[in-house]
């Protein structure tokens, strides 16, 4: 069994956690961002954290957050990681692990070659990095929208902070995905719903099976 972490984002009750556990991930997620169907309360998020076992990180994901947001999220949810997903620069990404002293995922959206290179300025700063899929438009969600890029931008590509692949990411291309990019954490939401903000529980273990395979299919 191949070695890599998986991340299921955008869970909204206890027994999604509590099933994302059960199938195997490392990381669950929680999205505070009112415009996503996938939003949730500080005070969900504080339950849903209570439910999470032991062993399965706990990650905000906020967009462009200001302090005050932040103070209220980290004050009652108790968290393993901050997700910072919007345009905030490496300075940010600085004073938010300086004043939570939590470790922070900084994601980046990728549509071209040069958008791979606004990577490099969070290596040294962040914790992890998300290498996601950009948003197709203005009006679009940030993160969440079901669509890949297209993973030859980042085949043999390696950054000095551990990285994590996203962006629909699905049972049935994940293990393509992990083999052409080498990829050993994966980060997904719509993948394993069946409606936009529905996560459907019976998909979560096949999609781990997929991503931790060790002979993924021939590219
Ligand atoms: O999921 C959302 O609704 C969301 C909203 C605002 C910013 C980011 C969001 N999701 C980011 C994630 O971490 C997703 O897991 C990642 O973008 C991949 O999503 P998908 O393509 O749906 O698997």
């Amino acid at each position: 069994m191949a070695d890599v972490r998986v991340k299921i984002c955008g869970l909204k009750r206890p027994e999604e956690v509590i099933a994302a556990a059960e199938a195997g991930a490392a990381y669950c997620g929680f999205v505070f961002f009112p415009k996503s169907p996938r939003n949730v309360t500080i005070e969900q998020a504080a339950e849903l954290a209570l439910a999470a076992p032991i062993g399965l990180a706990k990650v905000a994901l906020v967009v462009d957050p200001d302090d005050a947001l932040l103070d209220q999220i980290t004050a009652k949810v108790p968290l393993d990681m901050i997700q910072l997903h919007g345009k905030e620069t490496p300075e940010r990404v600085r004073q938010v692990k300086s004043r939570y002293g939590l470790p922070v995922m900084k994601a980046v959206g990728i549509a071209s070659a040069e958008d791979v290179e606004k990577l490099d300025p969070y290596e040294d700063v962040a914790d992890q990095i998300l290498v996601d899929a950009k948003k197709p438009k203005d009006g679009e969600l940030p993160g969440g929208n079901g669509l890949a890029f297209d993973w030859r931008l980042i085949a043999g590509r390696a950054w000095r902070a551990p990285w994590m692949l996203a962006g629909g990411l699905t049972p049935e291309n994940v293990a393509q995905a992990v083999a052409l990019t080498g990829a050993r954490q994966v980060d997904l939401s719509s993948g394993v719903e069946s409606a936009p903000g529905v996560k459907d529980i019976s998909k979560f273990a096949p999609f781990i099976r997929a991503a931790q395979a060790d002979a993924p299919p021939r590219l």
